[in-house]
């Protein structure tokens, strides 16, 4: 099988500042990568270039081997099967559970204003429902969003992420705010995210939340991949202690 997300060579590039630097990286399908590095290493620049956010200055990324996002816009890198979930949730507070669920299916396509409006069919239904059942809401369809606790909120935007079946799902410090019982939580709910028609890709400074879930991490220092393996054995790698950890 491909890889579900291929970097090669990347550059972005600010002026003359290079937030990524000729990085290379892949990560597998049925796995969790975690990034992480210090302030400023360019994690969430590596997300901006992948969604298309920030444009690449060089360099490739490839989607299940086949589709090359530098190539498209930011709503056709949705469609081809990429999720963000930004650090402060877009949640629509005024909206039921439901209804945000429901909006999140075309919210990429940009349709107009009046599809909150629309009334969602039954096969929507169902996909809903079970979305609703994922993130541990079950039974709260018709509640108002603007009701939920920190945690939930970011649970129902992962929510609406997944209302796309997105094969790529990136989450920017998912346990950001959390309390201690959310990020259990929350950790519960990547693993039981990670398929194997999925890769999970998550940036966090909460390093006990990282062992937790991450198959791999990669460690970005100044735009370059600093090292890269697993949690135990970066953890105590002298020049990660050295630049991040041990700070
Ligand atoms: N739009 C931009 N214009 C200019 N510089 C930018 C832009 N976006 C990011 N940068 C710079 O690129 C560098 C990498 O930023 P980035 O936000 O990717 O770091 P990070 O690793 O995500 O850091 P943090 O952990 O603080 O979120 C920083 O020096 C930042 O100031």
């Amino acid at each position: 099988m491909s890889e579900a997300l291929l970097i090669d060579n990347l550059s972005v590039t600010f002026g003359s500042f290079k937030a990524i630097n000729e990085l290379s990286l892949y990560i597998d399908y049925g796995t969790v990568r975690a990034v992480i590095g210090p302030n400023g290493a360019g994690k969430t620049t590596l997300l901006d270039a992948v969604t298309g956010k920030s444009p690449a200055t060089k360099g490739r990324i490839i989607l299940d081997g086949r589709t090359e996002l530098t190539e498209l816009k930011e709503p056709e890198i949705v469609l081809a099967g990429v999720g963000r979930k930004f650090q402060k949730p877009s949640i629509f507070e005024a909206l039921t559970l439901e209804q945000n669920l429901a909006l999140a299916l075309r919210s990429a396509s940009r349709s107009s204003i009046a599809e909150m409006f629309h009334r969602p069919g039954s096969e929507e239904l169902a996909r809903i429902q079970t979305v609703l059942e994922t993130i541990g809401m079950a039974g709260w369809g018709d509640r108002s969003a603007g009701i939920l606790s920190h945690g939930q909120k970011q649970w129902l935007e992962i929510g609406m992420l997944l209302m796309q079946e997105p094969r790529v799902l990136l989450l920017d410090e998912p346990v950001a705010g959390m309390s201690d019982e959310e990020t259990d939580r929350t950790a519960e709910l990547i693993m039981a995210l990670r398929t194997p028609e999925r890769a999970i890709v998550v940036i966090e400074h909460d390093m006990g939340f990282v062992e937790r879930i991450a198959d791999r991490v990669t460690v970005l220092h100044e735009g370059q991949l600093l090292v890269e393996g697993q949690m135990e054995a970066v953890k105590v790698n002298p020049r990660v202690v050295e630049v991040y950890l041990g700070r």
